[in-house]
């Protein structure tokens, strides 16, 4: 099942524990608006290159719509669009003020130099710079995209209608970015992972992890955990595998990636097959990569205990079904890796009052966040006698619903 057909699936899954109007229903499950541009670009030896972008807008009823924008080779519109609608119930189930939206450009950018990027990203926005904006549709970075990125869009769309710092969210400090973004995601990941544990009366510190991408989110988060005392006991990237039973020491494989070097040759560590990674025995863990990694191959030998859905649409429904009925307890991504997109809010705020927060009150307002809507997502795994990934649909759902109907349909 694709990831748009699983998105839908479970949407309409909440529609119904929520006794929803049909025509509502509908109406919330088509984008407000889908965007498809080309994007040719000269390559740094003159020759030609043409691109594919997207910008899918799913939903504004509580807000400018508002989700990142990634570069990889499998970007498509279905993909796209189902990021998209898991940004609208995102947004809600955070209780923050927007909508979702999803973009990308089908390319590989490690196969691009910098120079390369830059061009391609300032067409893109050349390309949608009437259809995004502070009160809009405000982007952000998403896989293969990041602070850089977003400076790019910052100054080609400040060339059109001056400086609008906050027109994207994940930017460079210097451009206005704020204290915490970077790390946001991956924090999120642990404050959750934290709420979680707890309710099972366990801790971050007595348990074990797995955790699949090491790239912004994965590496944050395994940072962090590991500065919880969490023992991450292997790690997996693009590039390989490895695993390190009493725990790999994340510092020392940060420096070891930092300066050029691959996860398979870090010294202590035992390089292991990619296919391990996510059925390797462990109580926690966490997919911080690409989506539809957990499926009806590969879940029957899940062994952890718990799932924090750090990528977007990590587990398909047939594995969801095969994991619940296995007693695994999956955390949902609308939920698990909602810190990124609550930061950047903070981050729009500070860009609109002009004044900056500094990372202590960045990670304050985060946690609680991050504890709200545990609580509040528990309470309607309660009322609605249903799983977690269900309480946060039904949850986010609901919000979008009420605004939407509160708005009114009067042409
Ligand atoms: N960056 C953010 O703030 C947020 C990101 N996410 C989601 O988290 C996930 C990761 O995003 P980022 O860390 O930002 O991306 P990134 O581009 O910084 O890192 C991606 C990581 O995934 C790894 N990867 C790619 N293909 C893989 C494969 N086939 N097998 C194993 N590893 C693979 C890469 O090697 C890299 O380590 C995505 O699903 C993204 O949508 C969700 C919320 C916010
Ligand atoms: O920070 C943002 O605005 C969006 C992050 C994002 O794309 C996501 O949560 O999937």
């Amino acid at each position: 099942m694709n990831a748009l057909a699983a998105t839908s699936r479970n949407f309409r899954q909440a529609a119904r524990l929520l006794g929803l109007d049909s025509k509502l229903e509908k109406s919330l499950l088509i984008p407000f608006r889908e965007i498809k541009v080309e994007c040719t670009i000269p390559k740094d030896d003159g020759t030609l290159a043409s691109f594919i972008g997207f910008r899918v807008q799913h939903d504004n009823a509580r807000g400018p719509m508002k989700g990142g924008i990634r570069y990889h080779p499998e970007v498509d519109p279905d993909e796209v669009n189902a990021l998209a609608q898991l940004m609208t119930w995102k947004t809600a189930v955070a209780a923050i003020p927007y909508g979702g939206a999803k973009g990308g450009i089908g390319c590989a950018p490690g196969e691009l130099s910098t120079s390369e990027l830059e061009r391609l990203t300032r067409v893109f926005t050349q390309k949608i710079h009437d259809l995004i904006g502070a009160h809009t549709d405000v982007p952000a970075p998403d896989m293969g995209t990041n602070s850089q990125t977003m400076a790019w869009i910052l100054d080609e769309y400040s060339k059109f209608h001056g400086h609008s710092p906050a027109v994207v969210t994940g930017k460079p400090i210097d451009l206005g970015g704020s204290l915490g973004r970077d790390a946001a995601t991956g924090r999120g990941v642990m404050y959750a992972t934290e709420a979680l544990l707890a309710e099972h009366g366990k801790s971050i510190s007595g348990s074990t992890f797995v955790i699949q991408g090491f790239g912004n989110v994965g590496s944050w988060a395994a940072r962090i955990i590991h500065e919880k005392g969490g023992k991450v006991i292997a790690l997996g990237d693009v590039t390989g595998s490895i695993r390190n039973k009493n725990g790999l020491d994340i510092p020392a494989l940060m420096k070891h990636r930092n300066e050029g070097g691959a996860l398979k040759d870090f010294h202590d560590a035992e390089v292991m097959d990619s296919s391990e990674l996510l059925v390797h025995e462990c109580d926690v863990l966490i997919p911080c990569a690409l989506g539809g990694v957990l499926n009806r191959e590969n879940a029957p030998d899940v062994k952890a205990k718990f799932i924090i859905e750090a990528a977007n649409h990590p587990t398909d429904p047939e594995a969801d079904e095969i994991l619940a009925k296995k007693g695994v307890t999956i955390l949902p991504d609308i939920y698990a890796n909602s810190g990124g997109v609550i930061v950047s809010y903070f981050e729009w705020v500070q860009n609109i009052q002009g004044f900056m927060w500094d990372e202590e009150k960045v990670n304050m307002e985060l946690h609680k966040y991050m504890n709200n809507s545990f609580q509040h997502i528990k309470a309607m795994c309660k009322s609605h006698d249903c799983n977690l990934r269900m309480g946060a649909f039904t949850l986010g759902v609901n919000r979008v619903a009420r605004a939407t109907l509160l708005r009114g349909w009067e042409a």
